[in-house]
């Protein structure tokens, strides 16, 4: 589903800040992206997502080599990955509903085909009183809840979430932890970053992809 072979990244004339990463993230696999503050967490997730470009080494995303695939071939990837920020990036003159519900507008979906299931998700996750409210009123962790949902409403094939329980109490993290669970039952990949010692301990036997000094280091 995603391979790196080798992969290196600097920003502009800086030093590496990731170095000789090889792996494999596999189809229907659950796995926490770890590592210290400013140790590359994110940076990763925007190379698997091709949103950065490898300074050196291959990286391939559902079997197509980065290096060849033109904007329009991106664009028809990066729809089978949902990827929850760690910034959010909610639309502020959507409402909740409208934020969830807009990957399957842009899609040409008929409002009546996912209102149930829109509803049902922003449920789940806390956000069935909040459906009018624009995201400048919500809290961060209002905001997270509705990004992982619109994240989630795609049924994406791979989802790569950003600290997506930094900013809930530890119950409605643990609660998320099981939603990207049944997500991941449900078929999908799932790569989620945190510093969470205890949402991780939460899911023990989970792989961890650990980085450091650059560096990824593997705990099947
Ligand atoms: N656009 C950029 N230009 C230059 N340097 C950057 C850029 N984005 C990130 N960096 C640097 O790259 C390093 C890795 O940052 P990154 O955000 O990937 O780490 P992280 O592990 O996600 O951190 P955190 O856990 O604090 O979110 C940091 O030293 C950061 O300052």
């Amino acid at each position: 589903m995603v391979r790196f072979e080798n992969v290196g990244l600097r920003y502009g004339m800086g030093a590496e800040i990731l170095r000789d990463l090889t792996f494999d993230i596999a189809p229907q696999s659950f796995q926490f992206l770890t590592g210290p503050s400013g140790a590359g967490k994110t940076t990763l997730l925007r190379l698997i997502l091709l949103a950065l470009r490898p300074t050196r080494g291959l990286i391939s995303l559902f079997g197509a080599d980065s290096a060849t695939l033109d904007k329009n071939a991106l664009m028809a990837l990066r729809r089978k990955v949902g990827v929850v920020f760690q910034d959010f990036r909610l639309l502020d003159h959507l409402t909740t509903y409208q934020n969830v519900a807009l990957p399957l507008r842009v899609q040409g979906k008929d409002e009546p085909s996912y209102r149930a299931e829109v509803l049902e998700l922003l449920d789940w996750v806390g956000l069935g009183q909040r459906l009018h409210v624009y995201p400048p009123v919500l809290s961060g962790g209002e905001k997270q809840r509705a990004a992982i949902a619109r994240a989630l409403i795609m049924r994406p094939e791979l989802l790569l979430a950003d600290e997506p329980t930094g900013n809930v109490d530890p119950q409605m993290a643990r609660r998320l932890l099981r939603l990207f669970q049944e997500l991941h039952k449900s078929g999908t990949s799932v790569v989620i970053a945190t510093h969470d010692l205890n949402l991780m301990d939460q899911f023990e036997g989970a792989r961890r992809l650990v980085l450091g000094d650059g560096r990824l280091h593997i705990y099947d």
